[in-house]
């Protein structure tokens, strides 16, 4: 059985379709990459793997277990944004995410010095031992993306979740911060789903390339119909050999289909 199983997946916000009929299996530790249009639904597509939305019809499983119904910490996330805490020193962001797994949201005596420890291996891990004590304004974007790279893994989440995540740094900055995403690959084998407008980085980094885009199309309700993911391209040889399984189950030429 796959390790991540989407089945038949619809999303809509109000009479607007975004995604329909998304169909995917993904095995643990595989790297996912996702391209598409803007607005398409990538975003809308994590969200739901990450369990903050529903989908209106079809289910999602991760790991053979029920519906993902709730957030949880074997799902880290990381956002084109840094998403730390500007009111946080570095090492205080790592100790934060700790902190979540408990009722109160706080660490205390023993569990705390263990968290401080773990907290001081990711950042020998991330390279950010010497800011340990800087709050991440005094950060570069690449050290501030590293941090939230960190904070998502100080969990260790069985499924990481990357939403555009290096589409804000400078490309000297990004290539340091793809080199640095597949050595955390080659250590763990976390399974990957990383939105990319950058085909080259989806190709680059991922196993797969998946491709959302809206198969049909009415020129006079654009919400009519949703997205779905008309490629599932395997990127692991460089992307020879190119498209597999999507393309005859899912794109249709004609406007009106
Ligand atoms: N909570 C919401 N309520 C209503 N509409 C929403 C909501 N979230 C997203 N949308 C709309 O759904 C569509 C898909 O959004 P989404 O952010 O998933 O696209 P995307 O492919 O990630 O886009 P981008 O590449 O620009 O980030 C957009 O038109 C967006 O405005």
């Amino acid at each position: 059985m796959s390790f991540v199983d989407v089945s038949n997946v619809w999303q809509a916000y109000g009479d607007r379709s975004i995604l329909e009929r998304v169909n995917v299996t993904v095995d643990e530790g595989e790297f996912i990459s996702i391209v598409g249009a803007s607005g398409c639904g990538k975003s809308t597509f994590l969200r739901m793997l990450l369990a903050e939305e529903t989908p209106k019809k079809g289910t999602i499983r991760i790991d053979g277990g029920e519906p993902a119904v709730e957030p949880n910490l074997e799902r880290g996330v990381v956002f084109q944004r840094y998403s730390v805490f500007p009111h946080l020193t570095v090492r205080e962001n790592l100790i934060a995410g700790e902190g979540f797994k408990t009722p109160w949201g706080r660490l205390f005596g023993t569990a705390r010095r263990a968290a401080v420890e773990r907290a001081d291996e990711m950042l020998e891990r991330i390279g950010l031992n010497h800011v340990a004590e800087q709050y991440p304004a005094a950060l570069s974007g690449g050290m501030q993306q590293r941090l939230a790279i960190g904070q998502a893994l100080t969990a260790k989440p069985r499924v990481l979740l990357l939403d555009e995540p290096f589409g804000a740094l400078d490309p000297g900055t990004r290539l340091k911060m793809h080199d640095f995403l597949q050595e955390l690959r080659a250590e763990t084998n976390m399974t990957v789903f990383m939105v990319t407008h950058d085909l080259e980085e989806g190709f680059k980094l991922g196993d797969r390339c998946l491709v959302f885009d809206k198969p049909r199309w009415d020129p006079h309700d654009p919400g009519r119909y949703g997205a779905t993911i008309t490629y599932d391209f395997d990127a692991r040889n460089n992307g020879i050999p190119f498209q597999t399984t999507k393309e005859n189950e899912n794109v249709v030429h004609t406007a009106t289909a």
